[in-house]
């Protein structure tokens, strides 16, 4: 017997609720922990696969996250917005799709699930005091289970002491939260140099920003020294960001410390000998994917960073228990003891955490899920594991990463990268080995995703070009019709 108030219907009226939770069998054919765009696009397709299936989402945040506005770009790339929607809002809309099974959603935090019994436990969220004293603890039996429990923020160490000067950013709450402190801000230090940095340092205004960055270009993890360099002088605007490199690790210091003159509320060393105050810290170093343990602490194996490994099946270590999005980590692909030809199909493709791939790899776990339902085997990987793609805005530039855009994976003398540069309007860069593309980064409205992504797909030889592939006078697309 449980009592719980959000799940199920879109009735607001708790006793209703509690009542119909309770007449339910929590039997499910499947489950999906997390409510992110990975958990949502699982549930989804597994409704329109599977329409006489039960499918249940269990998510510890009060809202779901929708991929809305697809806009295609190129055959595997894609435009979405990416829209919070309360609970009971998405189960009405559920109820409402057509010609697909329907998908329930319980608000309640899994706390951990038997492989064995293929049971998990779940804690309500605001739970009800109910006459019989019962525990707010549920269990779900289920077929098959997913794991989309998504990915938490890595913050610098110092973050621990000092939790009110050291801030990440995760969901619209922390957003939120930031904005209200920096209100009241005279210099920020944004530390890291990812997507999310790359983004912050040029929203921010009205306020001082200093950029610590351990490589030696901006935006690191996207972009190389060249890309960098374009990019830089769009910070250059008033009140823009400066780039500087932290000490090894940002030391912080007390204010109260007696020979500091200056009244700051905490002070960060730069490798530059600069004893920099600042009013606030933003960690934007990375995420660590959240694991989910399984009873008794044993849980599915996890990768060395933490993610729940999956084969290309996307099953993990344990039975019908599957992970995707940023909780899942596909890394040991190139070792699942697979065929050299699947290998060389996902040569070009490498995971990253990122919306599109949560959305990919949540489709993908479906499919596999309903194959595991019906006792048959995984189905190939779809076009989509065939190619790194990424498209996204920084600094207000289009940008559209394709392949091995940084040569990722390959050993340098091995290939080599042709660039056009028109500053201010437009950054191409090609990665070629043996006349063939495996990867670019185009920044700006170059109009040539499409063309590329065939020529990368496809493997033209394109040797005869040598350097000139890119001049303006050479028409790519008429060679390759
Ligand atoms: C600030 C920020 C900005 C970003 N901007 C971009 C961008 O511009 N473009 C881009 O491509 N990517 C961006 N990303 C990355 C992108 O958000 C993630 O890769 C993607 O959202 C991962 O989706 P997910 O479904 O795997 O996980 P999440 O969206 O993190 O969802 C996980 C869900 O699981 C739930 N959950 C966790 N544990 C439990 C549990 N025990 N029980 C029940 N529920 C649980 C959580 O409540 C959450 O709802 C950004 C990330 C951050 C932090
Ligand atoms: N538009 C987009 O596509 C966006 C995507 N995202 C995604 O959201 C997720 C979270 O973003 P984000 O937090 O920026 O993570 P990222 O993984 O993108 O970047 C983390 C950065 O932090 C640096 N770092 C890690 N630890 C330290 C440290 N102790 N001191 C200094 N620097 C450190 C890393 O450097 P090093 O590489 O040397 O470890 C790296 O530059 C990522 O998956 C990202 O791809 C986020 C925002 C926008």
């Amino acid at each position: 017997v449980v009592h719980q108030q959000v799940a199920f219907n879109s009735c607001s009226d708790s006793e209703a609720n509690r009542a119909r939770f309770q007449a339910v069998e929590h039997q499910y054919d499947f489950v999906i922990v997390g409510g992110g765009i990975a958990g949502v696009t699982c549930a989804e397709t597994l409704a329109a696969l599977e329409p006489d299936a039960r499918v249940l989402i269990v998510s510890a945040s009060p809202v779901v996250k929708a991929v809305t506005n697809l806009r295609p770009v190129t055959k595997l790339l894609e435009e979405f917005d990416v829209e919070e929607r309360p609970l009971a809002e998405f189960q009405r809309q559920q109820r409402q799709r057509s010609g697909c099974g329907s998908v329930s959603v319980l608000h309640a935090s899994c706390t951990g699930f038997n492989a064995e019994t293929r049971q998990l436990r779940a804690s309500l969220a605001n739970p009800e005091p109910s006459a019989a004293g019962e525990a707010a603890e549920v269990r779900i039996g289920y077929g098959e289970l997913c794991l989309c429990t998504g990915a938490s923020p890595k913050l610098i160490p110092q973050a621990r002491q000092h939790p009110d000067l050291v801030v990440g950013i995760r969901d619209t709450e922390t957003v939120a939260d930031l904005s209200k402190k920096l209100s009241t801000c005279r210099r920020v230090l944004v530390v890291g140099n990812g997507g999310i940095a790359t983004e912050l340092v040029y929203e921010l205004r009205n306020v001082d920003v200093v950029w610590a960055v351990r490589q030696d270009s901006i935006g690191a993890v996207f972009f190389d020294a060249g890309a960098a360099q374009f990019l830089l002088p769009s910070l250059a605007r008033p009140g823009g960001a400066r780039v500087d490199k932290p000490g090894e690790a940002v030391e912080l210091l007390p204010t109260d410390t007696t020979a500091l003159t200056d009244s700051w509320p905490v002070f960060a060393a730069l490798s530059n000998g600069e004893l920099l105050g600042v009013d606030l810290i933003v960690s934007a170093t990375g995420v660590t994917p959240t694991a989910l343990l399984a009873d008794g602490g044993v849980g599915p194996a996890l990768d060395a960073e933490g993610a729940v490994a999956v084969d290309r099946g996307m099953r993990s270590s344990l039975a019908h228990v599957f992970a995707a999005g940023d909780a899942c980590g596909c890394a040991g692909w190139s070792s699942d003891g697979e065929t050299s030809s699947a290998a060389e199909e996902t040569r070009l493709w490498f995971q990253m955490r990122l919306w599109s791939q949560a959305r990919q790899t949540g489709s993908f776990a479906a499919r596999c899920m309903s194959a595991a339902r019906r006792g048959e085997s995984p189905p190939p990987l779809d076009i989509g594991f065939e190619l790194f793609t990424h498209v996204t805005r920084f600094f207000s530039y289009k940008i559209v990463l394709l392949g091995l855009y940084n040569a990722q994976g390959l050993a340098s003398g091995e290939y080599e990268a042709l660039l056009r540069v028109t500053p201010g309007v437009e950054y191409v860069k090609c990665v070629m080995r043996n006349g063939r593309m495996q990867g670019c980064v185009l920044i700006g409205e170059t109009d040539l995703e499409e063309t590329f992504e065939n020529l990368i797909l496809n493997q033209l030889d394109l040797s005869q070009f040598g350097e000139h592939l890119l001049d303006p006078g050479v028409d790519i697309d008429d060679y390759f019709d």
